[in-house]
C-alpha cells in the first residue's frame, strides 16, 4: 500500500474527490440511499470530475453532461467496458446479456441486432400496430380495475416486449412467460444490487464449495442461474416451435432467424439478444409511466393542456395515434418532461468501466476505473432546468422567444457506444401510453373523508428507480371515452 502510494505521488493526480482512510479508502463515503445526492454534492465541491477509490477500486464520478459525452462518448474506444460483478455477472451469469457483456465482438454484434429492429423512429413503425392494441387493452384493463395501476402497465410493457422480441402474445392473466422472466428480472435486480453480496466485495469467495458454512449465496446462484437460462431458452424455443410450424409471427427473434442456418454461438447470441430487450426494457419502461401518472396527480393544469391540444387535434371519436403524433407538441414537450423530472436510471445504471490509462483534464483515470454518470443530476441541475423540481413541459417549448432547455432524451438513456440501444422503443410506448390516457381519462389526487391526497414524490434506490407506491384516482372523462376504451382492441 505505502509503495503504491509512493508510485502515484509522480504520477499525473487523480480527479479530486473525498479523502480515503488507508486502505479501504472511501468505503464510508457511498451511501446506499439515493447515492445520486451525494455525487450531485461531490459535484458542487469537487467539479464535474470527481474520484473515489474503495479497496483499491477506482470510481469516477461524472456530474456534467459535457465531461460525460468528452469521456464516455468522444473516447469511447476506452471508456466503454462493463464491471465484473462476482455474484450476478459471473455466478449467476448475467453477463451474457448485454447489459453486463464485457465490450467485444459480442457486444458489438448484439447492439447491432438491436439497432436493425429499432435502432430509430422509422424501423420501429411496424410495431406502432401491436404498441396502440396493446396500450388500448391497457385502458380497458385500468378502466375495470384502477387500484392496480402498477401491475397493468407492468404487465402491459411486459406484453409489448414479449410481442416485439419473440412474436409471443400474453395471456390476460397468469401467463406463464410474464411470470418466469419477472421472478428471473427480480434475481437480477437482487444479484446485481451494489454491496448485496460479500462475494463482490472479497470475489475469491466464489471458489468457497457451495456446502461451505456461510456460502448460502452459492446455492442462490445457482438456482437463480437456472432461472436466468429458462427466461432466455423457453421463449427462444417458442419461437422455433412456431417457425418450425409455420404459425410464427414476425418478431425480432424469427428475423434473426429466417432462412438462416446458425452455429452454436450465433443461435446462442441471437437467444440472448431475445431475452436482453425483456431484462433491460421491461422495467425502466414500467418506472416511466407509473412516473407520467403521478405527474399528471400533482400538476393538474399540465394535464388539462395535454387534453386540450388532444381534443383539438384527435376529437372525441377515436382514439389517438401515432399519425398524430407531429400535430400534438405540447404533447410531445410533456413526454420529454416525465424523462426529465422522474429519472429511471439516476446513476447511468450499470457503470462504464475504462480499459486503458487515460489521462483527462490533467486527471490520472486509471485503467479498470469505473465511470458513473450522475444523470439524475445532469437532469436536475438548475444552471440547465429552471425550477428542477417543477414538471413543467414549457421548458421545451420555445416560449416567448426564450431558448427551450436541453432534450432530456439525449441524457437520461446513457452515453456512448453503451448507450441504451431501445431508447426509440422506450420513448414509443411512454409517448403512446400517455397520449391515450390522457385521451379517456382524468387523473386526479384521491379524496379521502372530504380531502385531497398529495402524493409523496420518493423513489426507490435501486438502480432501475420507481417512484414509491402511490395512490390517484383515474376516471373518465365522458361517456365517449368509455365507449372507445370499450370498443374491441384485437390483432
Ligand atoms: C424509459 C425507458 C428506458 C431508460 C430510461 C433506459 C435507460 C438506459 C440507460 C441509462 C442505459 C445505460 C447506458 C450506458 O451505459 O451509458 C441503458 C442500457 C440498455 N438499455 Fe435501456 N432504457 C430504457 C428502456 C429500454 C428498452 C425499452 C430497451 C429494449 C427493449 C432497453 C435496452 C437496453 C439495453 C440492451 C441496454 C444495455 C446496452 C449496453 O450495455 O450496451 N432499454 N438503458
Amino acid at each position: 500500500y505505502l509503495v503504491k502510494q509512493v508510485l502515484n505521488k509522480n504520477l499525473t493526480p487523480y480527479p479530486p474527490g473525498p479523502r480515503g482512510w488507508p486502505l479501504v479508502g472511501n468505503i464510508q463515503d457511498i451511501p446506499q440511499i439515493k447515492p445520486w445526492l451525494t455525487f450531485a454534492e461531490w459535484g458542487k465541491k469537487y467539479g464535474a470530475i470527481s474520484h473515489v477509490e474503495i479497496l483499491g477500486q477506482h470510481i469516477i464520478v461524472l456530474n456534467s453532461v459535457k465531461s460525460a459525452v468528452d469521456m464516455l462518448d468522444k473516447k469511447g474506444a476506452v471508456y466503454s467496458d462493463r464491471p465484473v460483478l462476482p455474484m450476478g455477472g459471473e455466478l449467476v451469469g448475467w453477463k451474457s446479456t448485454l447489459v453486463l457483456l464485457p465490450y467485444g465482438d459480442l457486444c458489438r454484434q448484439q447492439r447491432k441486432n438491436i439497432h436493425q429492429t429499432m435502432g430509430n423512429r422509422a424501423t420501429l413503425e411496424i410495431y406502432h400496430p401491436i404498441e396502440e392494441i396493446e396500450f388500448h387493452r391497457f385502458l380497458k384493463r385500468v378502466f375495470l380495475n384502477p387500484e392496480q395501476l402498477q401491475a397493468h402497465i407492468q404487465h402491459t410493457a411486459g406484453a409489448i416486449i414479449l410481442r416485439i422480441s419473440h412474436g409471443y402474445e400474453v395471456k390476460e392473466n397468469n401467463d406463464p412467460f410474464i411470470d418466469l422472466v419477472d421472478r428471473a428480472m427480480d434475481q437480477f435486480l437482487r444479484c446485481t444490487t451494489p454491496g448485496a453480496f460479500m462475494v463482490d466485495i472479497m470475489p475469491s469467495l466464489a471458489n468457497v464449495p457451495e456446502w461451505f458454512p456461510g456460502a448460502g449465496f452459492k446455492r442462490l446462484a445457482r438456482e437463480w442461474s437456472k432461472t436466468r437460462e429458462d427466461m432466455a431458452a423457453i421463449p427462444y424455443k417458442f419461437v422455433k416451435d412456431q417457425m418450425a410450424a409455420g404459425t410464427a409471427l414476425t418478431s425480432f427473434t424469427s428475423n434473426l432467424l429466417v432462412g438462416r442456418s446458425l452455429s452454436a454461438e450465433e443461435d446462442d447470441m441471437v437467444m440472448w439478444s431475445a431475452a436482453t430487450l425483456y431484462a433491460a426494457g421491461s422495467e425502466t419502461t414500467v418506472s416511466t409511466i407509473y412516473s407520467f401518472f403521478l405527474a399528471m396527480t400533482l400538476f393538474p393544469d399540465v394535464q388539462k393542456k395535454a387534453q386540450a391540444e388532444i381534443d383539438a387535434v384527435v376529437g372525441p371519436d377515436r382514439l389517438p395515434s401515432f399519425a398524430d403524433r407531429d400535430s400534438l407538441p405540447y404533447t410531445e414537450a410533456l413526454v420529454k418532461e416525465v424523462f426529465r423530472w422522474s429519472v429511471v436510471g439516476p446513476t447511468g445504471m450499470y457503470p462504464h468501466r475504462v480499459t486503458e490509462d487515460d489521462i483527462h483534464d490533467g486527471y490520472h483515470i486509471p485503467k479498470g476505473s469505473l465511470v458513473i454518470p450522475n444523470i439524475w443530476f445532469m437532469l436536475n441541475d438548475p444552471q440547465t432546468y429552471a425550477n428542477p423540481s417543477q414538471f413543467n413541459p414549457e421548458r421545451f417549448l420555445d416560449n416567448n422567444g426564450k431558448d427551450p432547455e436541453p432534450e432530456p432524451r439525449t441524457i437520461c438513456f446513457g452515453f456512448g457506444r453503451r448507450i441504451c440501444p431501445g431508447l426509440h422503443l422506450a420513448d414509443a410506448s411512454v409517448w403512446i401510453s400517455t397520449v391515450m390516457s390522457l385521451a379517456v381519462f382524468d387523473i386526479s389526487k384521491v379524496v379521502q373523508k372530504g380531502v385531497k391526497i398529495t402524493p409523496e414524490v420518493d423513489h426507490t434506490s435501486s438502480t432501475i428507480s420507481h417512484p414509491k407506491p402511490f395512490k390517484c384516482s383515474i376516471k373518465p372523462r365522458s361517456t365517449k371515452a368509455v365507449a372507445l376504451i370499450q370498443q374491441d382492441a384485437n390483432y
